[in-house]
């Protein structure tokens, strides 16, 4: 009999990219799906609905107990307030959640198969029940470049990333759209005007920049359209934002690395930088120094770069690929985690940089979360 599978978040954003591609490839057919809401309740499910056509209620945890399997994408605030009950209520379904709230846990995996399968498989066998989806920025990272440190080759590694509005939301989207137009529209006289000195419009774009209305800053705070924001998520107040702190904590939990997996499992690897939002759509991309713990011809980088797994495309490092294959328009809407820009640096032959790309939607929010999904089915 096929498995009850509830999913909650699913016309959201990454709920409706969720959809899509569990859409694409099948899975509906080997579930069947309740969906739930939490504002909607008795309203129509979508297509996708079998025999459970109308939907439940997101906080019934009576409805849901009757699921063998929760997959959300509804938000943090949901996770804090269900999930513990659901638990409290003697719930032994598996949990899948796109939210960062359990992902920390004692008990929870951040699931990225092509990454930690045998992390995956290990707390499958040990009993574990709640898989979380990493943060986008360290997702994409891994899908990039995870061979490395598979192959335990990385003593540290420093990002400098370029995050897309998409990571705030959907309305962070609109904002950026709608500072873009105003932008443009202020100086569209002068733009049209082959002949107009180009400080003018540089003048006029500062001027209407600062100016924005209230309204029109009211998701990011500040203009991102025409500028950048090196400041994700919450201020720890140790000088680092959340989203950096999540950059050594999550990638080297999804590897497995550190104390808490055991006297045989690799070292922490020390990973640190800077996130900065740019006014990209829905692309993170990440400049990434490496020091290595010997020197490695870049031939052998980008040969296991490329096999580690079925999603990586190495970019040739000239500009004409890098042009090509290598910007977040290129990227957007596909599987595909380009990692280009690979070279020695000049502190030393031990020191790589790279450069890589994933569309933060996809590998870095949806796509781990049905692939546990299929996970959990096939075992
Ligand atoms: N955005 C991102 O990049 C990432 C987000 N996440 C996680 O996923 C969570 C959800 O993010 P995201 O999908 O961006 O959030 P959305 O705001 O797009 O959707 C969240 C929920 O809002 C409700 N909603 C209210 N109005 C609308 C509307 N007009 N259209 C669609 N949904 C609406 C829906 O719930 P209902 O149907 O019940 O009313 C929906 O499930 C985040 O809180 C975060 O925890 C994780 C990784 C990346
Ligand atoms: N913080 C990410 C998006 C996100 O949702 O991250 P997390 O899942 O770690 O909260 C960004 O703003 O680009």
């Amino acid at each position: 009999m096929s498995k009850l599978v509830g999913l909650v978040g699913w016309r959201g954003m990454v709920g409706s990219v969720l959809m899509d591609r569990m859409q694409a490839e099948g899975d509906f057919g080997l579930i069947e799906p309740v969906f739930f809401s939490t504002s909607n309740a008795g309203g129509k499910a979508p297509a996708q609905a079998r025999n459970e056509t109308t939907l439940k209620d997101a906080y019934d945890v009576d409805a849901l107990r009757k699921c063998d399997i929760v997959i959300t994408a509804q938000g943090g605030d949901y996770t804090t307030e269900v999930f513990p009950k659901l638990r409290a209520a003697g719930w032994n379904g598996h949990w899948i959640d796109a939210a960062s709230t359990l992902r920390m846990k004692d008990d929870a995996v951040i699931v990225l198969d092509p990454v930690n399968l045998p992390v995956i498989q290990k707390a499958l066998k040990d009993g574990g029940r709640n898989w979380i989806g990493g943060n986008c920025t360290v997702s994409c990272m891994l899908m990039g470049v995870g061979a490395l440190y598979k192959a335990g080759l990385v003593e540290w590694m420093s990002t400098q990333t370029y995050q897309a509005a998409s990571g705030g939301g959907a309305q962070h989207m609109r904002e950026l759209l709608t500072q873009y137009g105003t932008l443009n529209a202020e100086v569209r006289s002068l733009l049209d005007d082959p002949k107009s000195a180009i400080l003018e419009i540089d003048r006029k774009v500062i001027a209407k920049q600062r100016a924005l209305s209230a309204a029109e800053t009211a998701n990011f705070g500040v203009p991102l359209g025409g500028s950048l924001i090196p400041w994700i998520d919450k201020d720890l107040g140790n000088g680092m934002s959340k989203e950096e702190w999540k950059g050594m904590a999550e990638t080297n939990k999804i590897l497995g690395f550190g104390e808490g997996f055991g006297k045989n499992s690799p070292q922490a690897v020390p990973v640190d930088g800077f996130c900065v939002r740019v006014g990209a759509m829905r692309c993170h991309s990440q400049a990434l120094t490496f020091k290595l713990k010997k020197d490695v011809p870049v031939a052998d980088i980008e040969a296991m770069i490329a096999a580690d797994n079925a999603w990586v495309q190495v970019v040739p490092n000239t500009k004409e690929a890098t042009l090509k294959d290598l910007t977040p328009v290129a990227v957007t809407g596909t599987m595909t985690i380009p990692v280009g820009r690979i070279r020695k640096l000049a502190m030393g032959p031990e020191y790589v940089g790279a450069f890589t790309i994933g569309d933060q939607l996809l590998w870095g929010a949806a796509e781990p979360l049905r692939r546990m999904l299929r996970i959990l089915l096939d075992a």
